[in-house]
């Protein structure tokens, strides 16, 4: 879990750079302090003829001849603008290194975020769509970076300013000031009341963002199916309907909160022409100067600025406190157990055996999809698992990759169990081709490479085995031809053997294809089985499909029905056996 102290933490780790900041802003306030002070110093001692403290340093300093009002005010101006240069210069510097840091908090929360992804369960996923997840990686972290760019930068700033004008304020006038320093926490207090109303408002319209960018992702992901189906613009009209939901919450989160902020700067200004007032009385009744009348005026004002920011920072305290819940959600989401791998399974050179000893599974609360499967398949075995549709066969290959986990019994790869192994060890070692594979709006290289280094030559090789390789070659730009998002620009067939491809060249001990050449032609099938055929040797192979031109070859068959293996033998004893289950299924293909 993600907390604001967490990140206050991760602050400091670089103190350095937040000494060098915090050092700078002190200098920066410092210069900025004595400002409002120098002109009114002018009406006292120039304009009201009444010399004091200015006019005794500058005759220090000057030529006598430079000891007029010309020259005393021509000074003071370039001073004034001096000191100006600075606090401007100085400010930059502060921001900065604070922008920098709070960056790079930022991209901490976003690489941990990041980060949990890859642990999260499978079973999360079903429930938390992609757009939920982009909209707390976008826009929650975003209300978080503005605070953490707001605080950082200005907070120090402004409190140094505030303390350094009420020390000067107290210093020309302590009854005065002490007016305007008592109203300053009020109007916090005030602020933090009505802040908490922001926390909720920011929520509800990061909320409603999140509906939208659920509903505006799942429409892009299938778009040519819903134009196919003419239901593009119902799907758009629900996002557009999302869109008005977020423009409500983002209406009322905007000027609500605005209104707060400025109801609370309000207040402080009552306050301040409550003590104009006052401090006009002082000239008149008291030893107030009307220089030091101005000088105090000038102060207020330079205060204004320093108090609004503080006031601002509060809401998006609340605010980032919002955008923190969500984001703590998806951190506390379930993870898929994480086993270290304590032996090591697989031999490069052999097979793998595969055994599962009373499996049984239910996604949640279900009937069992699986229930109380035993099997063994040999080094080396080719098994095919068939059986009709929603038996179990895919939940089956879920289970050996450990995307998901039994409710009961074990699953053994070279007669060590998955938690021995580790998900890492097994997946690294399964191959897994499914019906429908993802790939990437990327290169041929970069879908075929995943992100690994390999030589051309290695790629062609695989794309030549998987009947690909004169297709590739044809395109304008070969292994660098672009696929389009999820792949569009090839066809069903061609993005099954890209797969193909991408898996062989993993050189896996054991092989999972799931309906991986559905979409084939029966002769660009049987071409591929047959060069398949010497990559296939030596490696444990399960095959899942519905086409008999796909099953027949396997050393073994085994036929799911109901979560169970109710029938297992070779293709030719099974086909012949009369009233089989795969009699009546592969009998008439057989015809
Ligand atoms: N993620 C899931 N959550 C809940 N139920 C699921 C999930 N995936 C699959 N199921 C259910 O599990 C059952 C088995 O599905 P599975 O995909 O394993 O069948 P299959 O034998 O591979 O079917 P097919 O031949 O059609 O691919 C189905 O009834 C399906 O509804």
């Amino acid at each position: 879990m993600i907390t604001l102290t967490g990140l206050w933490q991760q602050l400091r780790q670089q103190s350095k750079r937040l000494w060098l900041g915090q050092w700078l802003a002190f200098c920066g306030a410092a210069v900025a302090v004595p400002i409002p002070l120098m002109m009114p110093l002018l009406v006292d001692e120039v304009l009201l003829n009444q010399p004091g403290k200015l006019t005794q340093t500058l005759a220090a300093l000057l030529p006598p001849a430079w000891v007029g009002p010309i020259g005393i005010i021509a000074c003071v101006t370039l001073f004034t603008i001096c000191l100006r240069l600075g606090s401007v210069l100085l400010g930059v510097a502060t921001t900065r290194i604070f922008v920098s840091l709070s960056k790079q908090v930022t991209l901490g929360v976003r690489q941990t975020l990041l980060d949990k992804l890859s642990r999260i369960r499978m079973q999360v996923y079903e429930s938390l769509g992609a757009g939920q997840i982009t909209a707390r990686l976008l826009t929650d972290i975003e209300t978080l970076d503005k605070f953490l760019g707001e605080t950082i930068a200005k907070v120090l700033v402004a409190v140094l300013s505030v303390i350094g004008v009420a020390v000067v304020l107290l210093w020309m006038h302590w009854q005065l000031a002490l007016i305007i320093l008592l109203l300053n926490p009020f109007v916090i207090a005030l602020t933090m009341v009505l802040g908490k109303k922001v926390k909720l408002w920011k929520q509800r319209e990061n909320n409603a963002f999140e509906v939208l960018s659920q509903s505006v992702s799942e429409t892009l992901e299938v778009m040519q199916q819903l134009r196919a189906s003419n239901s593009d613009k119902r799907f758009l009209e629900k996002a557009k309907q999302a869109a008005e939901t977020v423009r409500e919450a983002a209406t009322a989160s905007g000027w609500k909160s605005d209104a707060l902020s400025r109801l609370s700067f309000g207040v402080f200004l009552f306050g301040f022409e409550i003590f104009r007032a006052v401090a006009m009385l002082m000239v008149v009744f008291s030893d107030l100067s009307v220089g030091q009348m101005i000088a105090v005026f000038g102060y207020l004002w330079f205060m204004m600025g320093p108090v609004q920011e503080l006031l601002t920072v509060q809401f998006s305290y609340y605010a980032a406190k919002a955008a923190l819940t969500r984001i703590n959600q998806v951190l506390e989401a379930e993870e898929e157990p994480h086993y270290p791998a304590r032996v090591k399974g697989f031999n490069d050179q052999q097979p793998a055996a595969i055994s599962l000893k009373h499996v049984t599974f239910a996604y949640g609360e279900g009937d069992p999809i699986l229930d109380q499967v035993s099997l063994n398949i040999a080094p080396g075995e080719q098994v095919a698992l068939v059986g009709v549709s929603g038996a179990g066969k895919s939940t089956l290959v879920q289970l050996l990759l450990g995307l998901y986990a039994p409710n009961q019994g074990q699953i053994l790869f070279n007669d060590q169990a998955i938690e021995q192994l580790g998900y890492a060890q097994i997946r690294e070692h399964v191959g897994v081709v499914l019906q429908h594979p993802m790939l990437f709006n990327d290169s041929v290289r970069q879908n075929l490479a995943m992100q690994q280094p390999y030589a051309d030559d290695a790629l062609w090789k695989v794309l030549e085995v998987a009947q690909l390789a004169q297709f590739i070659r044809d395109l304008p730009d070969g292994l660098d031809s672009q696929l389009g998002r999820s792949g569009v620009r090839l066809s069903g067939g061609q993005r099954q053997r890209l797969a193909i491809a991408r898996m062989m060249l993993k050189q896996p001990q054991v092989v999972i294809l799931d309906e991986a050449t559905s979409m084939l032609d029966t002769h660009t099938e049987a071409l591929l089985h047959a060069a398949m055929h010497t990559f296939l040797r030596g490696r444990t192979t399960i095959i899942i499909a519905h086409r008999l031109s796909a099953v027949k070859e396997a050393d073994r068959v085994l036929v799911f029905d109901g979560g169970r293996i109710i029938e297992e033998g070779q293709h030719a004893t099974l086909v012949n056996q009369a009233g089989s289950v795969y009699q009546r299924l592969y009998g008439q293909q057989t015809a």
